[in-house]
């Protein structure tokens, strides 16, 4: 729910941008604004219902895939659907369109490795979504236009959107680092019995990412397009 109130908003900007209706795109931008605080609040439940030994010793393990899993380094071969071994990622909320539509809405460009991870988790999701995040990213860019029309309050209400994502963003590396990151050291420390898969996935995202490098890298992305409001001449005062 949280995420298609948020979409909605995305395309009521893109919408209003090529009208140039600036109320139109400050009311778009609230709602992808309160649909990615409505996410946190909702990630926030985790902490009552799942313990983090048991997400990370036991779950974690199910929903990880067969590319760059050390336990089946040639893929996993499915009988009567391929003569050769597939690769494929496991389950992440990183092949979840919506955050990635959002990105594409705010121009935020993830480069190098961690874009072309994100852009190969788009294999994952539903043609349509793909081309949504497509159509998002070559409309005309929201942060270029507002740069130029120089209204402050948009400039806020894109900043506000940029800021809730980089807090979504962080408020999901401390509970990665929570659930996988300690029980994993906790695992280690103690010898745990787990080998193969349970030991890549210390560090290792079930889609496969190198996880704490990856997420700071896109959390500090999302950071950097925040923009920075012209500080006022006392002519203008
Ligand atoms: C304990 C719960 C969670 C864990 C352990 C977790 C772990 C991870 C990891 C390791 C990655 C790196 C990609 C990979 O290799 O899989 C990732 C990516 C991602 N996760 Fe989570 N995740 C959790 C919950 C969530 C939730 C609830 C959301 C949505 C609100 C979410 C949204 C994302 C997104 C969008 C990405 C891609 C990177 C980005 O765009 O910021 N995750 N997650």
């Amino acid at each position: 729910m949280a995420a298609s109130s948020g979409l909605k908003g995305a395309l009521e900007v893109m919408h209003a941008i090529k009208i140039s209706d600036l109320i139109g795109i400050q009311k778009g931008l609230i709602k992808v604004t309160q649909s990615l605080k409505k996410m946190k609040e909702t990630f926030q439940l985790i902490h009552n219902h799942v313990e983090p030994n048991a997400f990370h010793g036991t779950f974690r393990i199910f929903v990880s895939g067969w590319r760059d899993n050390p336990m089946l380094p040639r893929g996993l071969l499915y009988e009567g659907v391929s003569n050769e071994p597939i690769l494929l990622s496991g389950g992440s909320a990183a092949q979840s369109s919506a955050i990635q539509c959002f990105d594409a809405l705010l121009c935020i460009q993830h480069e190098g490795e961690t874009g072309a991870f994100l852009t190969r988790m788009r294999d994952y999701m539903p043609p349509a979504h793909r081309h949504l995040i497509e159509t998002l990213s070559v409309c005309p860019s929201l942060r270029d236009f507002i740069t130029t029309c120089s209204s402050s309050d948009l400039c806020q209400g894109y900043n506000s959107c940029v800021s809730a994502l980089v807090d979504l963003r962080s408020y999901h590396l401390n509970t990665v680092a929570k659930y996988v990151i300690v029980p994993g050291n906790r695992a280690r420390s103690m010898g745990c019995p787990l080998r193969g898969v349970g030991t890549a996935l210390n560090t290792t995202g079930t889609g496969g990412s190198n996880l704490m490098v990856f997420l700071k890298s896109v959390r500090n992305t999302t950071q950097k397009a925040l923009i920075l409001e012209r500080p006022t001449t006392s002519r203008e005062t």
